[in-house]
């Protein structure tokens, strides 16, 4: 489980965390919500110890991590996948070296032939057979974000961040991503945090929303009770999201 409390981050006079608390439960698809700039992505930098806060604290399993010692906080990584924007694969490697490059670098331990079947494992968890061998320019937009799926997945985290999964996506593979990080979920029970401009995403894969506003968790809780909500900020918000 992951506890935020109180947490506070400025840059400069950017005051951009103003005391955010938050808990995430462990299996749960939670997505972030909230306007451009609001400080959702230096949030989910702090659930992973790639910032620090001025004050409050994220507990991971009960421990603060930012008292954590350099190898708990690698342990602590090493439970986390990412897929990031664009999913940023590396052009000049294959599907199959793009995939197999968390375990390379985590699991030295492990031959060529396991990483081999892990890699395979993984891509056919997403849905993608046979493509192994290409190149991430040879692949359409859904199906990169499918292998950084895979790669998120290749060391079996126990929570996958996915930062704006379905952006840059027509509707039908939107939708084809969204299924995937429900299946994900239900399938290997793993916990994702999810920040999206997509509303339709989040009413297709959320159990819980929290929307921020002024440095703040302004709201949490579920699809219905978000779009059901008389509060005007939270109102313009989904309008200006089209919805
Ligand atoms: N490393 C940094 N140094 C200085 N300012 C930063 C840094 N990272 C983020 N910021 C500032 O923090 C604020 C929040 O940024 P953040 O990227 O978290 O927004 P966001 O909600 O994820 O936006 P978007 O939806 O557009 O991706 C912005 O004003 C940004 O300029």
């Amino acid at each position: 489980m992951i506890e935020i409390k109180n947490l506070h981050k400025s840059f400069g006079v950017n005051h951009v965390l103003r005391g955010v608390n938050l808990d995430i439960i462990q299996g749960e698809s939670l997505a972030i919500i909230g306007r451009s700039g609001c400080g959702k992505s230096v949030l989910l930098k702090h659930i992973v110890a790639l910032l620090f806060p001025d004050d409050g604290f994220v507990k991971f399993n009960g421990r603060i991590i930012h008292e954590m010692t350099t190898q708990e906080l690698y342990e602590m990584r090493r439970k986390f996948g990412f897929l990031f924007q664009g999913a940023a694969l590396f052009d000049s490697m294959t599907v199959e070296e793009n995939v197999s490059l968390p375990l390379v670098e985590t699991q030295k331990h492990l031959s060529k032939s396991e990483i081999k079947k892990i890699v395979e494992e993984k891509l056919d968890l997403v849905g993608l057979k046979n493509i192994g061998k290409l190149k991430p320019a040879e692949l359409s937009g859904g199906m990169k974000k499918r292998v950084g799926l895979a790669r998120a997945l290749v060391t079996n985290p126990e929570y996958i961040l996915y930062d704006e999964p379905t952006t840059g996506l027509d509707p039908v593979m939107s939708d084809a991503i969204d299924d995937l990080i429900k299946e994900l979920n239900q399938k290997i029970s793993v916990t994702s945090i999810i920040v999206t401009h997509d509303m339709f995403s989040v009413k297709n894969v959320a159990d819980k929303i929290a929307m921020m506003h002024d440095g703040k968790i302004y709201f949490q809780g579920s699809y219905e009770e978000l779009i059901n909500s008389n509060d005007s900020v939270i109102q313009k918000f989904i309008q200006r999201s089209g919805f």
